[in-house]
């Protein structure tokens, strides 16, 4: 009922312990709170909210136009939904080293665990697409470094993404990696990384988590966890995945309407009125209210 009922203290906690080497633990993107919940009651280990999918879901391309108070307005909203950790995409930290700080201030006041901070120039782009340019070394650092004085809460995740790969090859990326680390970096998002060796590499050159991007239409080949856990990846995200299939499911659901003048053969693959109330924990409201739910609910099981 209501929103989560661990603390933003504790999930950090709980993120830090569940980041262990090979652990490879998987975070979906929700899309929405109640995608957040959805991704808790399936077993997931935390919820990963990604800066495509806030602007894509305001209509907008995922090119840092996205404000720090919509991003860790949505966020936290997002975050407040489950009991899980959740890892938030800062994409640049929206601005010079003093906007970093005050982005960190934010998410934590927002109840993230963690978030991370990448290396892009703005206009910042998908770092699965060409033609991405990075800020030097000692841009990155003060990045980084900002964030960290910032942060109150020493267990807040700070997560350093670096996209140099796809500029300057993979020896650059690993490079980077370590002297992010040395910068005040708790973990690294090394992006784009085009096989298994390649994020094997990263692994092996740093000790502190690293997160591995399954994005799908991207650089890297859609990974299994096992493969990831064995070449030391700690955390996986699947950023766009969730909006990716309901938007799909969307748009065939209005041709089927427009086509066929009613959407009763989609029925079948709709989440029911039962399932879906009983995901917005709809029965237990009635510990304030008695009258709030004494109906059965038509359209079928959960
Ligand atoms: C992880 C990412 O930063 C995101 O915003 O979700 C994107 C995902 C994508 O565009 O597919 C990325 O730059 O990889
Ligand atoms: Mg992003």
């Amino acid at each position: 009922m209501l929103y989560s009922t661990v603390s933003p203290e504790d999930k950090r906690l709980q993120l830090r312990a569940a980041l262990t080497p090979g652990a490879a633990r998987q975070f979906p993107g929700a899309f929405n709170p109640l995608s957040a919940r959805l991704i808790e009651e399936k077993g997931y280990d935390g919820v990963y909210i990604s800066g495509a999918v806030l602007a894509n879901d305001l209509g907008l391309p995922d090119i840092g136009l996205t404000t720090l108070s919509e991003v860790a307005t949505r966020a936290g909203q997002i975050a407040r939904m489950s009991n899980l950790p959740a890892l938030v995409d800062a994409d640049t930290g929206f601005g010079e080293p003093m906007n970093v700080a005050r982005t960190v201030q934010e998410l934590e006041h927002a109840g993230l665990a963690g978030c991370h901070i990448e290396d892009q120039v703005n206009p910042k782009r998908c770092g699965h697409l060409d033609g991405k340019l990075v800020v030097d070394l000692a841009t990155m650092q003060r990045r980084i470094a900002a964030a960290a004085t910032a942060r109150r809460d020493p267990h807040f995740l700070l997560m350093a993404r670096t996209d140099i790969r796809g500029v300057e090859g993979l020896s650059s990326a690993v490079d980077r990696a370590r002297a992010l680390v040395d910068a005040g970096a708790d973990a690294i998002f090394p992006e784009a990384m085009a096989t298994l060796r390649e994020f094997e590499a990263i692994c092996s050159a740093v000790d502190v988590p690293v997160l591995a991007n399954m994005t799908e239409f991207g650089k890297s080949e859609l990974f299994t966890r096992q493969q990831l856990a064995e070449v030391g990846i700690a955390v996986v995200i699947y950023p766009v995945t969730l909006l990716r299939t309901a938007m799909g499911a969307a748009e065939r659901v209005l041709e089927e309407i427009r086509s066929e003048g009613t959407q009763a053969g989609a029925v079948n693959s709709m989440m029911t009125r039962a399932r879906l109330y009983e995901l917005v924990d709809y029965e237990t409201y009635n510990t304030f209210d008695e009258s709030v739910f004494n109906f059965t609910v038509p359209g079928g099981s959960a």
